[in-house]
Order: structure tokens, then C-alpha cells, then sequence
């Protein structure tokens, strides 16, 4: 099975080659589009903010290549709020694939934003990237906007409202958590992404 991380600059590149390493997993770093569309799996790491990201990809001429992609893809952190239409973290136009919004959370007494820590995660939907994944599992988060409950909602937490911790449209998913730092939890949920 060939598994590629987009090479699109993010900080969290580094930790999730190795967590998949950890899983018996060589993940191929590249930006080269023709090795991204071969690849069984598509992982879309991202450390960041939206726009710099969006225009990464944009330098890459992969914006339209991952939109066309068909394999399972696996967005994480800002790499999943890329996946979704717009994101209101610098007005960024983003990839489209995910029909979903990327807000700023609300300020609010006794909630500091970024939303930075572990937090606890409750499943929605029965899906194959949520086998043995428990109600009340924690996972550790960093970030300041987030993805509104939807439809294309399989796991929600609580940070002042309720958001999506992790969403799939057809092929397309996203953690908003970093799996390569949330331990056992994290580690499951990336094997029953390379397991799609
Ligand atoms: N850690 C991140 O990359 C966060 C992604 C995005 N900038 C946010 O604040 O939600």
C-alpha cells in the first residue's frame, strides 16, 4: 500500500510520518502530483493559517489535483479545514471538498481561544474510520477556528458550542485533533484510515 503525505510545508509533517512509521507505515513525503494520484492513500497534513496554506497549494498545482483525487484522503488540523469551502480565518477560499464552513471560535468567559489541550471526542455516525473508537475518548487539539456540527459530521467535541472533531464527504476526511499526538486514540484512528 502506498501512503503520501502533501508536502504543502506543514510543522506536523514530521510527527505524523513517524506515527505512521510507529504503525509499520513508510509514508512517501512529495508534492509531486503525478505520485499523489497514484498513491492508495492521500494524507494532507497542515500546521498554520488558512491562506499561506491554500496559496501553498496553489505554488504546488495541487489545488485541483487533490480536488480530483478518488483514493481516501486524510486531511489533519488546518489540513482538514482546508478540505472545507471557506474558512473565515483570513476570508480563504478553500479546496471545496468537504461542503462545510471553518469558523473562528467564540470568545467567551473562561474560554481562551485557541481551543489548546485535550478534549473529549463523541462519535455520531457509524463509520469504518471510527471502529473501537469510544464515547468519551480524548484527543489533543490546537486550534483557533473550527468546523460547525453538519451532516458530514462523524465525531463532534464541546468547546463553548459543540464543533467537529472529525468529518468525511465521500472520500474526503478530516481531524481537526492531531492524531500523531493523541496517543493510543490517535494512533487507532490513523490505522482505520489506512485500513479504508
Ligand atoms: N494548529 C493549526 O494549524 C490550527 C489551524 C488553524 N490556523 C486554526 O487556528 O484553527
Amino acid at each position: 500500500m502506498s501512503v503520501v503525505l502533501v508536502d504543502a510545508g506543514g510543522t506536523n509533517i514530521g510527527s505524523v510520518r513517524y506515527a505512521l512509521q510507529r504503525l509499520g507505515v513508510d509514508a512517501a513525503l512529495t508534492s509531486d502530483a503525478a505520485q499523489i494520484r497514484a498513491a492508495d492513500k492521500v494524507i494532507l497534513p497542515g500546521v498554520g493559517a488558512a491562506g499561506p496554506g491554500m496559496a501553498r497549494l496553489r505554488e504546488l498545482g495541487l489545488v485541483d489535483v487533490i480536488r480530483g483525487l478518488t483514493q481516501p484522503v486524510l486531511g489533519v488540523c488546518l489540513g482538514m479545514q482546508l478540505l472545507c469551502a471557506h474558512s473565515e480565518e483570513g476570508d480563504t477560499q478553500c479546496l471545496g471538498v468537504v461542503p462545510a464552513q471553518v469558523r473562528r471560535f467564540a470568545e467567551a468567559p473562561g474560554l481562551c481561544v485557541p481551543h489548546m489541550g485535550w478534549n473529549r471526542l463523541s462519535p455520531r455516525a457509524a463509520h469504518p474510520l471510527l471502529r473501537d473508537l469510544d464515547e468519551g475518548d480524548w484527543a489533543y487539539f490546537v486550534h483557533s477556528y473550527a468546523v460547525p456540527l453538519g451532516s458530514y459530521t462523524l465525531v463532534g467535541s464541546e468547546y463553548g458550542d459543540g464543533f467537529s472533531a472529525v468529518i468525511a464527504s465521500g472520500n474526503f476526511h478530516g481531524m481537526q485533533f492531531h492524531p500523531e499526538r493523541s496517543a493510543g486514540v490517535g494512533a487507532t484512528l490513523l490505522k482505520n484510515f489506512l485500513a479504508l
